[in-house]
């Protein structure tokens, strides 16, 4: 055992070791160790980390995480408890504490450190991003042009959502696709021409080379997570000889980089690449940076709206009544169906159906992920030491009656009736503004809270409502008759609720637009 704790050191290395088998054991033994020593307060275990029977405790938080959560979130709805998660013990927090981890500082609470240790920014990336945090700055540049970018999106949707629905299954007039993987590649082809514009955007060979980059820099770090902090840097050296090349992409981007220098600074494309590129030193950019930055916001971008889209259409689907009213307001706020930036804004019912959609199909159980840096005390003086995590539960809150009545049933109105009677009674539209689909508060933790809440949020309801009133306009859509009305089942593990895979729709392009 002491061998092993000199190979794992403790203290602040054992939440950054979090996610691999050996720190799985390391964690089992050294929490007993800790609690030996410890005169501090802790939360209360939710399961055992008695001698012995702390190592069944992890393996059955492993397999049932998202039962234990939502038993800790019912036993301890206003307070917080321990439990395993993930090869480390978490103290997890409801009520006025969500509250307490979204106002600490970085300095105590790190959300960045928690980013850093699953990705492995410094040895994949590098410092620009590990210690710069340049997509932060990138993603705010974002932000300020939204407007210009949903022109960019409305046409790469009209062309993505056509070329998907070609590879589809006809029936009877009917394209029959798998929701979930459809949207995948139509964010994908949205996320790609906001990232690195067109004609890039269009290219099979970036595509592919840009996928496999991904997947070679999640699988680059978590390997990299085997090992203790201190061996990573040597680590990598070695792992980058075996891990699939990521040439290719950098030699595009690097192609792309060239092209785009030439072009005064002013008239580059209105892009991420273009931002990247006047962003990273140096008079040519490392494509390696540049590429690292494309493709951690391409991962943190993709899947999350690519679920949270795919369980909106499944929802749309299944309440079929909510079409047509949709698609009168929609017709409403466009002029004949031309779907402008300031049009989206005006659809308050889309708003309201989709974030009750991420109510209801919360895609993480839980939110406010931090690692704790200095020892941290909450004000009720549990005191979690450096080296923990702490977070939130988010599914449990979004379906506790005391927030949310009837709280299992879709109500897809939900936010619109209370935008409403909040602006009657308070006379005032920007107090309404609180239940928009952004919006964020210690009873919705769709996207997190306070200082770290996603930067990436108002891009991704852009594209959320964009797509989804393009499709209401353009298309009709159903659940296939073998789903007898029934939105298919989603995937709740580990944590994550995914939409059902295997869930179809389908789809027909309509005739008209603006009539009906
Ligand atoms: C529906 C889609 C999305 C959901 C549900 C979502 C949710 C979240 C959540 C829960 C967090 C953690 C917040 C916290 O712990 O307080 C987060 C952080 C983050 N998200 Fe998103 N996100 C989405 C889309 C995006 C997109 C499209 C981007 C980029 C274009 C993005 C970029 C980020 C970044 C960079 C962070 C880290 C923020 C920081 O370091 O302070 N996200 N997101």
């Amino acid at each position: 055992m002491e061998a092993l704790r000199q190979w794992f050191p403790p203290s602040e290395e054992q939440a950054l070791l979090a996610l691999s088998p050996p720190t799985a054991l390391y964690n089992w033994l050294n929490s007993e160790h800790r609690e030996d020593e410890s005169a501090t307060k802790e939360a209360p275990n939710l399961v055992t980390g008695a001698w012995g029977l702390s190592l069944f405790s992890h393996i059955r938080s492993l397999i049932w995480t998202d039962g234990l959560i939502q038993k800790g979130y019912e036993q301890y709805r206003d307070d917080m408890f321990r439990m395993p998660f993930y090869g480390s013990w978490a103290t997890i927090v409801n009520g006025k504490y969500v509250e307490e981890i979204a106002r600490a500082p970085d300095t105590y609470l790190s959300f960045h450190e928690t980013f850093n240790n699953q990705l492995q920014l410094e040895h994949v990336i590098g410092p620009e991003l590990s210690q710069g945090q340049m997509h932060l700055s990138l993603l705010r540049t974002l932000n300020r042009n939204l407007e210009p970018l949903h022109r960019e999106i409305s046409d790469e949707a009209e062309y993505i959502v056509s070329q998907t629905l070609g590879k589809g299954k006809e029936e009877d007039g009917w394209v029959s696709l798998k929701a979930f993987a459809w949207v995948t590649e139509v964010v994908q082809g949205l996320n790609q021409r906001a990232f690195v514009g067109f004609p890039l955007c269009r290219d099979d060979e970036w595509t592919k080379a840009g996928q496999q980059e991904d997947m070679t820099l999640f699988f680059q770090a978590s390997l990299l997570r085997l090992f203790p902090k201190s061996k990573r840097g040597d680590a990598n050296e070695y792992i980058t000889n075996f891990v699939p090349s990521t040439s290719v992409a950098r030699k595009i981007i690097a192609k792309a980089i060239k092209e785009r220098i030439e072009i005064p600074e002013g008239d580059r494309p209105n892009d991420l690449l273009s931002w990247t590129i006047t962003r990273v030193p140096g008079e040519e950019p490392d494509p390696k940076v540049v590429c690292g930055i494309l493709g951690l916001l391409t991962m943190v971008a993709q899947s999350t709206t690519s679920m949270s889209f795919a369980h909106a259409i499944l929802h749309l689907v299944a309440h079929p009544e909510c079409i047509s009213v949709l698609r009168e307001e929609i017709l409403e706020a466009t002029d004949n169906g031309d779907l402008t930036y300031e049009s989206l804004e005006q659809m308050r019912r889309l708003d309201s159906f989709i974030r009750e959609t991420q109510r209801v199909s919360t895609i993480g159980n839980i939110s406010l992920a931090r690692i704790v840096m200095k020892d941290f005390t909450f004000s009720n003086g549990v005191c979690v030491p450096a080296g923990e995590m702490v977070q939130a539960v988010a599914t449990g809150v979004h379906k506790d009656p005391a927030h949310y009545p009837e709280p299992l049933e879709f109500k897809p109105w939900r936010f619109y009736d209370l935008t409403q009677a909040e602006a009657k009674d308070t006379y005032d539209p920007r107090a309404a503004a609180k239940y928009d689909i952004v919006s964020t508060s210690p009873t919705y933790l769709t996207w997190g809270l306070g200082r770290h809440a996603c930067p990436g949020k108002w891009y991704a309801a852009m594209i959320m409502k964009h797509l989804m009133a393009y499709l209401i306009l353009h298309y009709d859509l159903k659940l296939p008759d073998s789903a007898k009305g029934k939105r298919p089942d989603d995937w709740v593990v580990a944590g994550a609720c995914i939409p059902n895979t295997s869930a179809r729709i389908l789809l027909r392009r309509k005739q008209v637009v603006a009539t009906e």
